[in-house]
């Protein structure tokens, strides 16, 4: 996620000036590859105006006993650690200009959410620098409420993926078929991108959008019949209702 964000802030300003850090080498030859800066381990002092926090919520100890001196960085810190709590970052972190968000890999494309949360004691003035900053990797969202983190950690933070598990199950129909494998991605990625676009155009409840899909003793409704027979739809808010659950698990034990 931490590389997605560098390069979803390198496309929104190219004029930026990143630092990624990044332990393993293979993985920071691909941030370089991919024209980031990235070197082994975190500077002392850290010299950055904001600082994004992308580890693991379960290595986040590890990092602070590596990087005792973050505790005297005086600049933003915006954690996207999946159910770190904003208390428990001021507090680990010994820094008052803290946020948590929540994003998606699509931050990388400029095309993610993002919904954050500030801690009490950020100034506006940095709040400002946040929303300016974050505002370039997508749709984003302040929330006061962070009970609502964890559904955003389902939500928003997993969505690319519970989309892509349905554009595989369309795209591995599409070469089941028949269809190159070139064109079943190319057909399953403008489905998903084009019904995009008219549910943003819609503005409505998207199982209206399925309806108009499914004309009256047609096909698509022999398909939707299935899915409902399974209870797709419930299964799906089941998933990320786990999710959910385990953001908060995940919270508990960092
Ligand atoms: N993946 C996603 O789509 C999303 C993830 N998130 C959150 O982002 C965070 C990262 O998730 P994800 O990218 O999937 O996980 P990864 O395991 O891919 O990334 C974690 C990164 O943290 C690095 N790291 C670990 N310890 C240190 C350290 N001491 N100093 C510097 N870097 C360190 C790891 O380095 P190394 O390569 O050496 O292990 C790795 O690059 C999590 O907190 C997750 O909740 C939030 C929203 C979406
Ligand atoms: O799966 C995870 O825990 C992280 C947080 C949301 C998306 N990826």
């Amino acid at each position: 996620m931490g590389s997605a964000i560098a390069l979803g802030l390198r496309r929104a300003n190219p004029e930026s000036s990143i630092l990624a850090i990044e332990p393993d080498a293979v993985r920071r030859a691909s941030i370089i590859n991919g024209g980031i800066t990235a070197i082994e381990i975190l500077p002392n002092p850290i010299a950055s105006e904001v600082l994004f926090l992308a580890t693991t919520p379960q290595d986040f100890s590890s990092f602070l006993e590596i990087n005792p001196h973050i505790k005297k960085y005086k600049g933003i810190i915006i954690s996207v650690m999946a159910g770190t709590c904003i208390s428990e970052l001021t507090d680990r972190l010994n820094c008052s200009q803290v946020f948590r968000a929540m994003p998606n890999l699509a931050c990388a494309e400029n095309e993610g959410v993002t919904i954050v949360l500030a801690a009490a004691s950020v100034t506006q003035s940095n709040s400002k620098k946040v929303k300016n900053l974050l505002s370039g990797l997508g749709l984003l969202l302040f929330i006061q409420n962070e009970k609502l983190m964890h559904s955003a950690t389902a939500l928003v933070g997993g969505g690319p993926a519970y989309l892509s598990f349905f554009a595989a199950a369309l795209y591995e129909y599409a070469i089941s078929s028949g269809f190159e494998k070139a064109s079943a991605l190319l057909i399953t990625a403008q489905l998903m991108s084009g019904t995009s676009r008219l549910l943003k155009l819609a503005q409505d409840d998207p199982i209206k959008l399925c309806e108009r899909v499914m004309t009256p003793g047609g096909t698509t409704q022999q398909a939707v019949n299935i899915f409902e027979k399974n209870q797709i739809k419930k299964t799906i808010i089941d998933g990320l209702k786990t999710a959910c659950a385990r953001s908060a698990t995940l919270g508990r034990s960092t």
